[in-house]
């Protein structure tokens, strides 16, 4: 679904990704963690098509990212995603409506369908009652939560969320959980970058720790640290991989 190889970026003359390389398969949730600055805002960037890595190779469903169209079927939360004026004039209803336009185009109307998905979206989030509020009347949880509602509006193949538990109280976050947990079994791939671990980790299938490269990593289904080459393997490979260890070790 998601495919780099050997990615390098730097901005300017200031290195900030080196060799990366990461397959995220179909149906999987990735976390991504690491220390403020260490690229991981930047690695969604160069996934989403934002930056153009000075090398490497970027797939999104198997496509070059540079000749990807299918933008509709990815939803993206923004770390910066609560930063309203207090004299934006878009209610929460419209701002969720607003995240149809990746599959309609800007200047179309939206229909009823666009309408009940932009609604099912806010309920998802326990969000529906606010709807016809000012986005820039809420606290920057509800905002957030509101964000989420506006990525789930197009019913995306692959979520793609930068810090999405940014600002949500303790409550919300389970529920959030909850939400994340219902989209996997939904079958939506993930790629979470998110500081804290433990919430990472009751969701992802794999943990990747990034500071300019892929440190390591820890998956479900193969305890314990990997290094970054066992990392970027196939799930079933590493399945096969572990059940040979556990035949050596007899
Ligand atoms: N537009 C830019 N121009 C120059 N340098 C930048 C730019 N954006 C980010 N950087 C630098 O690139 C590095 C990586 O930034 P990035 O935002 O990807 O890190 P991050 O891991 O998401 O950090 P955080 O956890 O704090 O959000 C940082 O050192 C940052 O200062």
């Amino acid at each position: 679904m998601i495919e780099l190889n050997n990615v390098h970026f730097t901005y300017g003359c200031h290195p900030v990704l080196d060799g990366i390389s990461l397959h995220v398969h179909e149906g999987e949730v990735v976390g991504i963690t690491g220390p403020n600055g260490a690229g991981k805002s930047t690695l969604l960037y160069i996934i989403l098509g934002l930056l153009k890595p000075q090398s490497g190779e970027v797939k999104i469903l198997g496509v070059p990212v540079n000749r990807f169209r299918e933008w509709h079927r990815i939803g993206y939360v923004s770390q910066r995603a609560t930063l309203f004026n207090r004299s934006y004039p878009a209610t929460v209803f419209e701002v969720v409506l607003s995240g149809r336009a990746a599959l309609r185009g800007m200047f179309r109307f939206f229909g009823r369908g666009d309408k009940r998905c932009a609604e099912e979206a806010l309920e998802r989030v326990n969000m529906l009652s606010w709807r016809n509020t000012p986005i820039s009347a809420l606290s920057g949880g509800q905002q957030q939560r509101v964000m989420i509602a506006r990525a789930l509006a197009v019913k995306p193949r692959i979520l793609v969320m930068d810090e999405p538990t940014n600002g949500v109280d303790a409550a919300n976050l389970a529920d959030l959980a909850r939400l994340l947990k219902d989209l996997r079994s939904d079958g939506v791939t993930m790629l979470l970058v998110s500081h804290e671990p433990e919430w990472l980790s009751s969701l992802a299938s794999r943990r990747v720790c990034l500071d300019r490269k892929i440190c390591s990593c820890h998956c479900h289904d193969y305890p314990g640290e990997l290094l970054w080459r066992e990392c970027t393997q196939s799930r079933e490979e590493k399945i096969s991989l572990d059940c040979a260890d556990s035949l050596v070790r007899g």
